[in-house]
């Protein structure tokens, strides 16, 4: 029986993916093997002993301290475009709400409590509706930085609309290049492209290059009445040099027009040119399912065979289970670690049928199918062999 811990409204869809004779899974439960969560932070918890691994249902994993847990042989999963089309979806709307005085006019009808009259209200509406009026996204600007999922589909949605589309992204995987639009233009630096946009959206994860790319330089480079997204995370850009952007345009015409995150803080409130949403990119039902599903399954995976798929800490590993028993370790990425867990299998007659190892950094991961049940002793062996961290015995 393996215990999941769970942190967060976790999709039931995702929940019902563990067998309930094989898995007790809640929030409430001590000693848990694996931990899913979602935005919870992890950094002030005391990380029980007995997780193997920790799965963040989403892409960013800010709230997880996984240099940590990769020293302790903790594996880190999240579940990479699993939430993408959601957040995309709410990067449509945050343009389109900058493009027009949406939430102005909507504010305004409500505030017509006092008319009782139809026609005189139409009339009305008629003479105030230019109060509201803007610009069209089509021929405009947009300005991608980072092209991973959320961005290569922000580009791609936004071309479908008539923008013309520059990004920005120095690590760009061969992966997310294939994916994205030819039309996209790539910028060498993120100056040229806030230089460039109309409109500027992060899709970036938050790590420590990452921290205020937004900032009171960076910002230098926008175009007058440029509009900044942020449906990434607040900790890229800086409020306090935003708010003095916006107070720059107006005042003299200079800076942003306008700021629209899913990130509120306190200096972003009570302003007509911030709009502010409670980090709901991912707040929708085919999101929470998506994430909570792939969760699960890479857990699930992970736990009863070793193998590892989008992990952000260890290597991609997979091997097809035969019969026999399963043995994996992480060990140091030093040499002759391996070498020092063969020969235990040597000195106690252990039959290796298959084997593979895997690096990422600091860390070396391996699976190890053999014939027979390795005792006790044998484990305890491979436990004691100079820098392995952990080693399971799989059924
Ligand atoms: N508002 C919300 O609810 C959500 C927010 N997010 C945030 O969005 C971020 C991006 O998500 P995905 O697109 O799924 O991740 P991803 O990993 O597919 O893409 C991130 C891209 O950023 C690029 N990048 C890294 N450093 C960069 C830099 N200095 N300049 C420009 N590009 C850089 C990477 O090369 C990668 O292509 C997540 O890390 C998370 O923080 C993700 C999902 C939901
Ligand atoms: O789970 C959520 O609602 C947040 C999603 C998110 O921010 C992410 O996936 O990085």
């Amino acid at each position: 029986m393996y215990k999941v811990k769970t942190f967060n409204q976790i999709s039931v869809k995702g929940l019902d993916r563990f067998p309930r004779g094989d898995y007790e899974v809640g929030s409430d439960i001590g000693s848990p093997d694996a931990v899913l969560l979602r935005s919870h932070k992890l950094h002030d918890e005391t990380l029980p002993e007995s997780v193997k691994c920790i799965a963040r249902a989403g892409a960013g994993v800010n709230n997880i301290p996984v240099d940590d847990y990769t020293k302790k042989g903790v594996v880190v999963f999240n579940t990479p475009g699993a939430n993408a089309n959601a957040v995309k979806e709410l990067v449509m709307a945050g343009l389109l709400l900058g493009s027009r005085d949406i939430v102005g006019g909507l504010d305004y009808v409500q505030e017509l409590t006092h008319m009782t009259d139809a026609g005189e209200m139409g009339k009305l509406l008629e003479k105030e509706k230019k109060r509201f009026a803007g610009n069209e996204l089509y021929g405009r600007t947009l300005g991608v930085v980072g092209l991973g999922a959320i961005g290569s589909m922000v580009a791609e949605m936004a071309l479908a609309m008539g923008m013309n589309v520059v990004g920005f992204d120095p690590a760009l995987s061969v992966e997310a290049a294939w994916r994205l639009p030819s039309q996209v233009e790539r910028m060498e630096n993120l100056q040229s492209l806030l230089g460039r946009a109309d409109f500027i959206t992060l899709h970036v994860p938050a790590i420590e290059p990452t921290r205020h790319m937004i900032n009171s330089e960076s910002l230098q480079a926008v175009k007058p009445g440029a509009i900044l997204l942020n449906f990434a995370r607040d900790a890229i850009v800086d409020a306090d040099a935003v708010v003095t952007s916006l107070n720059s345009y107006q005042e003299c015409g200079k800076g942003l027009k306008q700021y629209i995150c899913d990130f509120p803080e306190p200096c972003l409130l009570n302003r007509k040119d911030v709009i502010a949403m409670p980090h709901i990119g991912a707040s929708t039902a085919e999101a929470e399912e998506n994430c909570a599903v792939m969760a699960a399954d890479q857990l699930m995976d992970y736990l009863h065979n070793g193998n590892i798929k989008n992990s952000v800490n260890y290597p991609v590993i997979n091997m097809a289970r035969a019969e026999g028993y399963r043995i994996t370790f992480s060990n140091d990425n030093v040499s002759g670690v391996l070498g020092n867990v063969l020969s235990v299998f040597t000195e106690n007659e252990v039959n290796v049928i298959d084997m593979v190892n895997k690096s990422r950094g600091d860390i070396a991961y391996n699976i190890i199918d053999v014939a027979g049940k390795p005792t006790d002793a044998v484990m305890q062996a491979i436990a004691e062999v100079e820098h392995v961290i952990n080693v399971r015995l799989l059924d």
